[in-house]
């Protein structure tokens, strides 16, 4: 029997470790359970090499619970360890492997925390045994006890044990939970699931007489051959969708999956998924699990695979990326950088391939494909390059182009009188009916574009194609969405459009959030009297600022909407408001419009005299004057426009024609829905 002191130098390093782990302790489960397929595949490779003798046998590792005792028992088949080898990894390595990690990392947050190994269990054991019995020949069982403290004891013995080694928790009060049957369970599947060795803990249980019973069959809890370890010539389609449901058992059919392999410089194998997923993304991220041989390390992957990929869904296993090592390290690490670019091109790769080899297949998932490729493009560089040649545009009839094809397309009809070719789109080809028709009726093709990230990605599109531009249908009238030399002329005079404005200004919808502006525009007759229309630039900025939260989206949430409403210049039932409304007013408008402009050609004459003379050389009559006459204008025009006001607050014809507007475009609801149905009638009735 021997006594001893662990060779630390740190007095006592457990309550240190415990409570540095504090949030992981779980993590002890995986780390004893690593060490037990790790002395299994030694032994394994031993016999490979003829290095042992007898027969490998069963090498089942068995984990057992005793709940009552709360004891936890991990015991393997390995290799064993020989009195000696306790010293050595145990009692020197294992301990200063202990202490070395406290050193580095007492200051930084870990990820994974490999390197602490065997003496994580004494986070959650007051006291751990070890009873060890080496493969080498003539070995005797050697048992070894700690109780948290560094004196540990160890003692040869001829007591009975097969090779291997077994390890028993003695759980302290705090963690008794994991001497729970169904805890236990829960940290298998999460950590153990994919590891090479099959464990087994508890049996196969079975229905009988009423209850469930135990088989005399083992429960393994894992499979040893995971999907991605495989070379991806022996895998059907149907096998990689059967493992992606094994890991998301409530996950939808998968879009596609990518096989990553690579042997230099560095090693990572593993399975990538497109899931299907549209609107609500943001939920979906960390899906992505990482293993370092077949154990899980985390699902945190941030740093190693590009933004963009966290989308994705699968596993990437590789033991080559850092695990004990602060986030912040992990992103500056040059080698997770080229596995991250590796992942990259990989991913451009295999979405290339599949656009070229089944354009059809693709096309038919790119709806769901698209959020992907376009926060790729958004946040990747060489990615966004790569893109290029895969990304689809789809319009409103439902063909999907590259955009170098759809440049073709449009090219002729659609470039304006300053060579700015104009790719025009809707997001809501229903909504927006009125104004996707009109710009049809011209023969231009329309896209369809109602993804969240699509402003982002028009907007970065503009910036790479300058003499490119995106436009809305429903941005401006039809004849200015792409603006050609031949304009129509307009029918209404400045002097009738000034008339008309008060008119149509007594009539604008009231809403706190949306502000509305008039404009006077030449359109064909055939066309709407009245048309609402959503600067494209500010409703972009405001779009994309609420998308992307923080206080860019506060302010620009809190400016409102703006929308414009064009008076068709043309339209027959606009001049037949203006013609009612000089019945209206009568005689006195034609006065008080004559007195109005002889009152502005006054002051513009006045203006005229004293035309070169700076503000201080006014002399005070001047000022004066000018001020006279100035305000004999204002006063005229309030008269005549406080008159137009009130005409128009009676013209219902005005609010109609304005309702239909906004009914094209889904606006008119509630109380505002209900007058108009109502005046509607009355309209019918006359
Ligand atoms: N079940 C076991 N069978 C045989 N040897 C073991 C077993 N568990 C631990 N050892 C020995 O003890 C050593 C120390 O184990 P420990 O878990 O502390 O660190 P490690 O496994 O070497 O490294 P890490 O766990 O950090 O990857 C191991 O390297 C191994 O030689």
């Amino acid at each position: 029997m021997t006594n001893g002191k662990i060779g630390v130098t740190t007095e006592n390093i457990f309550p240190v470790i415990k409570k540095f782990l504090y949030s992981d302790h779980e993590i002890f489960l995986r780390e004893l359970v690593s060490n037990a397929v790790d002395a299994t595949q030694k032994l394994k490779a031993l016999a490979s090499r003829g290095e042992m003798q007898g027969e490998l046998g069963d090498l089942t590792i068995r984990i057992a619970v005793d709940t009552d005792k709360r004891l936890l028992t991990i015991t393997d088949r390995g290799i064993g360890m020989t009195a000696d080898e306790v010293d050595r990894y145990i009692n020197q390595i294992a301990f200063s492997g202990a202490e070395e990690f406290m050193a580095k990392y007492k200051d930084q947050a870990i990820i994974g925390h490999f390197g602490l190994g065997f003496y994580s269990s004494f986070m959650v054991a007051d006291k751990v045994e070890i009873i060890t019995r080496s493969y080498k020949e003539g070995s005797k069982t050697v048992h070894w006890e700690c109780n948290g403290s560094p004196e540990f004891s160890m003692e040869e013995s001829d007591e009975a044990h097969d090779r291997g080694t077994t390890i028993v928790l003695h759980l302290s009060e705090e963690a008794k939970e994991y001497a729970e049957a169904a805890k236990i369970e829960e940290l298998l599947r999460k950590y153990c699931r994919f590891l090479p060795v099959p464990i087994a803990f508890g049996k196969v249980k079975e229905w009988k007489d009423g209850k469930y019973v135990d088989t005399d069959k083992d429960n393994i809890v894992n499979d040893t051959d995971p999907l991605w370890m495989r070379k991806p010539a022996d895998i059907t389609e149907e096998q990689y969708k059967e493992f992606y449901h094994e890991l998301y058992p409530t996950g939808e059919e998968p879009l596609f999956s990518i096989h990553l392999n690579i042997d230099y410089p560095f090693h990572l194998t593993g399975i990538l998924y497109f899931p299907k997923i549209r609107n609500n993304f943001e939920i979906q991220k960390n899906k992505i699990q990482l293993y370092s041989n077949q154990v899980y390390v985390t699902d945190q992957v941030e740093g190693i695979v590009p933004e963009y990929l966290t989308l994705l869904h699968g596993v990437i296993d590789s033991p080559d990326i850092p695990l004990n090592v602060s986030r912040s390290y992990l992103q500056s690490d040059s080698n997770v950088k080229k596995i991250s670019n590796y992942i990259t091109r990989k991913v451009a790769d295999r979405l290339q391939e599949l656009f070229n080899t089944m354009r059809p297949e693709f096309e038919k998932k790119w709806d769901d494909l698209k959020i992907f490729i376009q926060y790729g493009i958004l946040t990747d560089e060489k990615f966004a390059e790569k893109a290029q040649s895969f990304t689809l545009w789809k319009n409103t009839d439902g063909k999907y182009f590259t955009p170098a094809e759809y440049e073709e397309l449009v090219k002729a009809n659609q470039t304006d009188k300053h060579q700015t070719l104009v790719f025009l789109y809707v997001d809501d080809p229903v909504a927006k009916l009125a104004a996707l028709e009109a710009a049809k009726g011209k023969g231009y093709d329309v896209l369809e574009m109602n993804g969240p990230l699509d402003n982002h990605y028009v907007n970065w599109y503009e910036s790479k194609h300058k003499e490119q531009r995106f436009v809305r249908v429903d941005s401006d009238i039809v004849d200015k969405l792409i603006q050609k030399e031949d304009s129509l002329k307009m029918s209404l005079s400045e002097a009738q459009q000034e008339i008309l404005r008060p008119v149509f200004e007594a009539q604008m919808p009231h809403d706190e959030k949306i502000h509305y502006n008039i404009a006077f525009e030449p359109m064909a007759a055939g066309e709407a009297p009245v048309v609402i229309t959503q600067n494209e630039f500010m409703r972009r900025m405001k779009e994309m600022a609420a998308m992307s939260g923080g206080g860019m989206s506060q302010f620009y949430g809190q400016m409102p909407d703006n929308f414009t409403l064009v008076v068709n210049g043309n339209h027959p039932i606009v001049i037949d408001i203006l013609q009612n409304v000089e019945k209206e007013y009568g005689d006195k408008l034609k006065s008080i419009t004559k007195k109005i402009d002889a009152a502005v050609q006054e002051e513009k004459r006045f203006e005229e005299t004293i035309d070169k003379k700076k503000e201080e050389e006014l002399t005070a009559e001047e000022k004066n004057q000018r001020e006279e006459l100035s305000k004999k204008v204002v006063t005229l025009r309030d008269e005549r426009n406080e008159r137009l006001r009130q005409i128009g607050e009676k013209d219902s014809l005005v609010r109609q024609i304005i309702d239909l507007a906004l009914l094209t475009n889904g606006m008119l609801k509630g109380k505002n829905l209900t007058e108009f149905i109502q005046r509607s009638i009355s309209l019918i009735e006359k």
